[in-house]
């Protein structure tokens, strides 16, 4: 099959109203997914201009340029108007501000709207995964509140390049509402209850990937990024387990197919700062030569610290905050790895 091709669906399949609180790279893209799959879609934006060219132009040229978004999709930076008779609000903010963001909108939220996190990050402040924070922050149960991980690189599916992915929560019907607002000819959705599982491989794959980003940056070759990528799976495994997943969500789509398009990919925040970092950037250096949310940055101090608190052994996210947060030389990352002590693989 091309790449690129894939036509919209027919929107006329159903009538659900979405929000979507953010108008980055992810944001936009998952707000045109669901128009395609037949939502009516408004967009909460900060920048007027973003906006404007959203719902004017069908672009978000600063996020994703070059690609037509549905005309199904409009924005506002009016975030109360966004939320009025959503069935759905999907969240895509950084995850270090999405307390800030919903707490203040608790009484916009619908009676029966259902909350969607498509953020991949552990909170730094309470070490909470974002299911948890948005439960929270818009005090409703978690059986309405989902959230959408997967091999989802925003770039590709804003140009409707075809994947998967998974719509974790407690509860099958909210599962199920949200994979029926954004299931496509281009974008298949699996439903799955192990929310911490799916929850935490999105959180940890991007430390993960800054660990590879490194290990390139430095010059080292497919050995090396196949041993963190697999020992990396390993490390995200031990924790889950720790916290309750199911063991089957880390081989899935959530767990080694999201390492995999991450770790693999130019497009991604995460593995493009950690190469900067390997070549020999500050961190604030990477940070602005990147752009957007390279959330492993914040997330790896809130991963090892909920490992430490169960007594998980985290060497890879260790290392990273290391060389990330307190100035270990990012030459001595891999002897730092290589020089543990010996172990059998399946410890
Ligand atoms: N871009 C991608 O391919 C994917 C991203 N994600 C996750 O989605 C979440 C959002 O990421 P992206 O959309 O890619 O980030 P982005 O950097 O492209 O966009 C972030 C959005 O949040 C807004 N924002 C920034 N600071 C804010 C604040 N203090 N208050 C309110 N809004 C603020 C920005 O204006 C922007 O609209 C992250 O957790 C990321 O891990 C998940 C899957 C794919
Ligand atoms: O989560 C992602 C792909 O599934 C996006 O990764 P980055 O945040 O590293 O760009």
């Amino acid at each position: 099959m091309t790449a690129d091709v894939m036509p919209p669906e027919d929107a006329s399949r159903h009538t659900l109203r979405a929000a979507v609180l953010g108008a980055g790279s992810w944001g936009t893209t998952f707000a045109a997914v669901m128009a395609d799959a037949g939502c009516t879609v408004t967009v909460w934006g900060r920048d007027e201009k973003t906006c404007r060219q959203i719902t004017e132009d069908h672009r978000n040229e600063g996020y994703l340029p070059g690609v037509e978004l549905p005309a199904g999709v409009t924005a506002t930076t009016d975030v109360r108007a966004a939320l009025a008779g959503a069935d759905i609000v999907a969240v895509a903010v950084p995850s270090q501000v999405a307390r800030r963001t919903l707490e203040p909108l608790r009484d916009a939220i619908g009676p029966s709207t259902v909350a969607v996190s498509l953020m991949k990050g552990v909170e730094l402040s309470t070490d909470r995964r974002m299911s948890e924070v948005v439960a929270e922050a818009l005090a409703i149960p978690q059986d309405r509140v989902a959230v959408v991980s997967g091999p989802n690189l925003a770039r590709e599916i804003a140009r409707r390049q075809p994947t998967a992915t998974v719509i974790a929560s407690t509860s099958d019907a909210t599962a199920q509402l949200v994979a029926r607002a954004c299931a496509s000819s281009y974008f298949r959705p699996y439903t799955n209850r192990d929310v911490v599982g799916v929850e935490l491989c999105g959180a940890v794959k991007n430390v993960i990937a800054l660990a590879v980003g490194i290990s390139q940056g430095r010059g080292l070759g497919y050995n090396t990024m196949a041993t963190v990528i697999t020992r990396g799976l390993v490390e995200i495994t031990r924790l889950g387990l720790a916290l309750g997943a199911d063991a089957d969500t880390f081989p899935g789509l959530a767990g080694m197919g999201d390492l995999m398009a991450t770790c693999a990919s130019p497009d991604s925040r995460n593995h493009t700062l950690g190469g900067h970092i390997g070549r020999g950037m500050s961190l604030d250096e990477a940070i602005a030569a990147t752009g957007g949310t390279a959330e492993g940055v914040k997330s790896c101090r809130s991963v090892l610290e909920l490992a430490t608190s169960l007594g998980v052994e985290m060497p890879i996210t260790h290392a990273v905050v290391r060389v990330l947060h307190e100035g270990l030389p990012v030459d001595q990352l891999a002897p730092l790895l290589l020089a543990r002590p010996h172990k059998a693989e399946g410890a």
